[in-house]
């Protein structure tokens, strides 16, 4: 029999409001680890209010965030916090850097040796396919591109959780709609939740899950995931 495992977030009740108007309006989730969860819906809809406000970058007006052992998640200091999830940014890829170098640099700001740092990068981006970027100078990288090397940037860390918001936003869409499939392939095989905030209905159906957020509440999904659909 499986052993149950408790999910990485558990949110109940989020309320927030910016001057009186609100983004989120009582959104309750549970994210399972290592689960693809795609929050989406249209602009304005709380998307990213709510990554914020569950990657514990914001605190909610009302309703709480808590990790798996219970404690609050914008309660947890600076370190716990970046060790526990990453927020995937591809602005902070470094262009003077390769695409191992920009890799490493998580584990070497870490205290981890320069060498050893750059052999698990290496490592890592050979596993997800993508040696090819190891050296590779980022400036040369198309957006796809490095948000292939943010990707693996954000994983050699071994988070639990990876909040992904809007990466493929200015992307053409097949441009995008393969980095969403690198995104969720990548952070199941690291045993990493994702939780990936997007306009995109069909980007999100690579995500096991898909949460519709509608004015702040969450509402029936309109369409199957494609992991849902495979059974
Ligand atoms: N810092 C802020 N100050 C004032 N209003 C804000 C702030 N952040 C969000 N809002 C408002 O809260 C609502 C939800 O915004 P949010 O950015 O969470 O939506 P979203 O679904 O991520 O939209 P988009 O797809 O455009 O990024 C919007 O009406 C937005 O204008």
């Amino acid at each position: 029999m499986p052993i149950p495992m408790s999910p990485v977030l558990r949110a109940h009740g989020l309320r927030k409001s910016f001057q009186g108007a609100v983004a989120l309006d009582g959104v309750s989730l549970t994210v399972k680890p290592g689960e693809a969860v795609a929050v989406c819906g249209p602009a304005g809809a709380g998307k990213s209010t709510l990554l914020r406000c569950l990657a514990g970058d914001l605190r909610p007006d009302r309703g709480r965030v808590l990790l798996a052992d219970g404690r609050p998640v914008d309660g947890l200091d600076v370190v716990t916090r970046r060790r526990l999830r990453v927020v995937l940014r591809h602005d902070e890829i470094d262009p003077r850097r390769t695409g191992a170098d920009n890799v490493a640099l998580p584990l070497v700001r870490g205290g981890v040796r320069p060498d050893t740092a750059r052999q698990a990068a290496l490592a890592l981006l050979g596993a997800l396919g993508l040696s090819g970027l190891s050296g590779r100078w980022t400036w040369q990288l198309s957006e796809a591109e490095a948000q292939a090397v943010a990707i693996a940037r954000a994983l050699v860390v071994n988070p639990s959780v990876v909040f992904a918001d809007e990466p493929t936003a200015t992307m053409a869409p097949a441009a995008g709609h393969a980095v969403t499939e690198l995104l969720v392939r990548a952070t199941t095989r690291a045993g990493a939740a994702l939780v990936l905030a997007t306009r995109d209905a069909q980007a999100a159906r690579w995500c096991r899950r898909i949460v519709d957020l509608h004015k702040g509440r969450i509402i029936e999904p309109t369409l199957p995931s494609f992991a849902a659909l495979a059974g």
